[in-house]
């Protein structure tokens, strides 16, 4: 049986460093606010943005949503990202995701104050990712490199398997793991559904955010193999699961992340992180007594 990679234990360690971190930041006069936009009224994003502004509270960073209607326009949403921008109390911007249709979200990322920029969306961030130089990493990646290393896992030298290539997630993943030393294969909607079973069979860490509920069975996973599973899915009887079958998968692998309580409560720990990472990046002098 696999080890369960406990996520939700691991994400409250990582709250804990940041709500000290954010308490010592605020301590020289730094201001560590999160600024959290969400647009329109789709119930789900709702509940992530409802999660994060918790967490905010728990990390003593102090917060702000602003909740536009279904109709705001793209000038409206251009002006509150630029007033967000020039504010002093505000450390990092989270502009939600997905955007309604009418609105042009690479129009947005790239409006963000790049010091700012807490989800590691902006083009300068993820272009510092492809070169190897530091900065503000997205978070679900993020989250789960940290998974990796707590749990002993270390990508060098291993075939790491990316089922699926967002901007958000699989893209920079790929990256995170070449950069440390991993040999990346990334699988997406082109890739021979044939061939797909047996690309996932030769990773020894097998990461999947492609978005369709437990396509990912325990035959096309390498026995001992570390699964990491991003998907936030519904199954038939419209309960939360992953894009990984849990329960072929768990049978193999050597270890595995479940969901919920894996990867999603990283990824919103990795948010308090990189809201104080934000704010030592917009005040050098403070990040150096930290
Ligand atoms: N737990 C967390 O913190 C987070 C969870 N999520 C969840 O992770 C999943 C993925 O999210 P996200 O990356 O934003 O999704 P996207 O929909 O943006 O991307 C999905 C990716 O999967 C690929 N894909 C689709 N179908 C297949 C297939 N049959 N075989 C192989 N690849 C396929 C797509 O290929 P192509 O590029 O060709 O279209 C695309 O690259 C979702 O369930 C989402 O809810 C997302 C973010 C954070
Ligand atoms: N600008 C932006 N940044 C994001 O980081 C971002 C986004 N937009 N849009 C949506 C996706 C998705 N995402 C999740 C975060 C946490 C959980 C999470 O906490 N999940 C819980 C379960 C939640 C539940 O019960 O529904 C868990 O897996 O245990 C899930 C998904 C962040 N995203």
């Amino acid at each position: 049986m696999a080890t369960i990679i406990d996520g939700k234990k691991l994400a409250a360690e990582v709250r804990g460093r940041a709500a000290e971190r954010a308490a010592n930041l605020m301590t020289q006069g730094v201001p560590c606010g999160l600024a959290v936009v969400l647009v329109g009224d789709d119930q789900g994003s709702a509940t992530y943005v409802r999660a994060k502004l918790r967490d905010c509270e728990e990390c003593g960073i102090p917060s702000q949503d602003f909740k536009l209607s279904e109709d705001t326009t793209q000038g409206e949403l251009m002006s509150l990202i630029e007033r967000l921008n020039a504010d002093p109390s505000i450390a990092g911007i989270l502009v939600q995701m997905p955007l309604p249709a009418h609105l042009d979200a690479e129009q947005v990322v790239a409006a963000i104050d790049p010091k700012k920029d807490v989800d590691g969306f902006h083009p300068e961030n993820l272009g510092k990712l492809v070169r190897g130089l530091p900065g503000l990493r997205p978070c679900t990646p993020a989250g789960i490199m940290e998974m990796l290393d707590v749990y002993g896992i270390d990508p060098a030298g291993k075939n790491a398997v990316i089922v699926g290539r967002s901007s958000i997630v699989g893209k920079p993943m790929s990256l995170m793991l070449l950069a440390r030393n991993a040999t990346i294969s990334v699988a997406h909607s082109h890739t021979d559904p044939c061939e797909l079973a047996r690309i996932c069979q030769s990773a020894d860490i097998l990461v999947v955010a492609c978005g369709i509920p437990k396509m990912v069975k325990g035959p096309w996973i390498k026995p001992g193999a570390a699964v990491i599973d991003v998907g936030m899915d519904r199954d038939e009887a419209g309960k939360l699961c992953g894009d990984v079958d849990f329960a072929s998968a768990e049978l193999v692998a050597g270890s595995i992340t479940p969901v919920p309580g894996g990867v999603g409560p990283m990824t919103r720990a990795m948010l308090m992180s990189n809201v104080c990472l934000a704010a030592e990046l917009q005040h050098p002098e403070a990040a150096k007594l930290a």
